[in-house]
């Protein structure tokens, strides 16, 4: 079933929870609401549940109006973060229990109930638990239960708003391997809640970046990862170094004296400029005298002192203090911390050391022009 949202706003007294919010889901995908907390995801997932009413907009499912269908009729499952099972139930009585509700005419015999339910629970590998009751269960056990029950009444759309987020990392990321396995065994049309960009990243087919109850962006996840629409999506998918400059002579001056290509659109003589790059985008060298500058004697890197190393496993991640010498006389901002993530292995190599002077060169950086910095 594929679910369209056309031109939803939601306010709460003075406060725009959402504001025109569109969006196309196809039958069978994977979505992920990727946003802050208190940016609007919650509020959409219950407006296409039918457990809040819009105040203007209209929820589609197939292509037929849902507005005023009532959540018993739409056909939706969930599975929520304090989604309490029945605690007197066992397992398996908790996963029967939609099916059990059911109107008579509709209800299975509770033979083929018990099928199902056995079926479903083998499905989330946990028919071994079946006479258990929710007390004896782990987290994650109780969160796949959750699900087992939300797929009982075959569900057209399933809405998961942060299924995983009581749990800790180890089972997070378990979870949301084994959530994207039944996924593509199912195919049932999904939408996940989620304030991790790495969750969101990784279990879902499509990406939706909120922020303040608006879509930002929307894309795949190499999409989304690869090009960042907005300074705020940039800085809500992983760690970013902002560097600020002004545009002069068809290029951004950073205030550290470094110069980057303008973005595509020509930037006006003066306009202020953000360029961001990822702590991975720099290059690390030590420093030596002139090696600094490129062929014109202009900054070719930033000089940095190494104040702080962090070596955990594969990575070394550097925090480093630009050099105030490098900067340019116009410059009025106090010098911020640049992070640089390099291999553990280079940084060994390069037997560095904190408090040495080093040199860190942006291999990519994207330019934002004339844009409140959102991070
Ligand atoms: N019933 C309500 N009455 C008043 N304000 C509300 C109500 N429900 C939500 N809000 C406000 O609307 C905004 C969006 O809330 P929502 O729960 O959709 O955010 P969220 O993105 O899901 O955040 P979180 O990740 O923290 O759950 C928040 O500022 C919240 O305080």
């Amino acid at each position: 079933m594929s679910i369209e949202i056309r031109h939803i706003s939601k306010q709460f007294g003075s406060f725009r929870a959402l504001d025109d919010v569109s969006l196309d889901i196809a039958s069978g995908e994977l979505i992920a609401l990727l946003g802050p907390s208190g940016c609007g995801k919650t509020t959409l997932l219950r407006i296409i549940a039918g457990l809040e009413t819009p105040d203007a907009g209209s929820i589609h499912f197939s292509g037929a109006d849902t507005t005023g269908v009532h959540v018993r009729e739409r056909g939706v499952g969930f599975v929520f973060q304090h989604y309490a099972l029945f605690r007197h139930m066992t397992v398996f009585d908790n996963v029967a229990f939609g099916l059990r509700m059911k109107p008579r005419r509709e209800r299975p015999s509770e033979a083929a109930i018990r099928a199902k339910v056995m079926e479903l629970l083998s499905l989330v590998q946990l028919d071994w638990i079946a006479d258990r009751y929710p007390g004896q269960l782990s987290g994650g056990q109780r969160q796949r239960i959750a699900l087992a029950r939300a797929l009982a009444v075959e569900p057209k759309v399933l809405l998961l708003d942060e299924p995983f987020g009581a749990l800790d990392a180890k089972v997070r990321k378990e979870l949301r391997r084994w959530l994207r396995r039944l996924h593509d065994e199912l195919h049932v049309t999904s939408i996940f809640v989620t304030h991790d960009q790495e969750e969101a990243l990784e279990v879902a087919d499509r990406v939706v970046v909120i922020n303040q109850g608006r879509i930002e962006q929307q894309g795949t996840p190499q999409q989304v990862w690869d090009n960042p629409a907005s300074p705020f999506v940039y800085g809500f998918l992983g760690d970013v170094n902002l560097f600020k400059g002004r545009a002069r002579d068809g290029r951004i001056h950073l205030d550290d004296g470094l110069q980057l290509d303008s973005p595509e659109e020509a930037a006006a003589e003066g306009t202020e400029a953000f360029a961001y790059v990822r702590p991975h985008e720099l290059d690390v060298q030590r420093y030596s005298p002139g090696q600094a500058l490129d062929a014109q004697g202009r900054p070719s890197g930033l000089v940095a002192q190494l104040e702080r190393a962090i070596v955990v496993g594969p990575l070394a991640r550097l925090e480093l203090v630009p050099d105030g010498a490098n900067q340019s006389a116009d410059n009025a901002h106090p010098a911020s911390l640049i992070e640089a993530h390099i291999p553990a292995q280079q940084f060994y190599d390069m037997g560095l050391r904190e408090g040495e002077t080093l040199v860190v060169t942006p291999r990519r950086a994207r330019v934002f022009l004339d844009y409140a910095a959102g991070i």
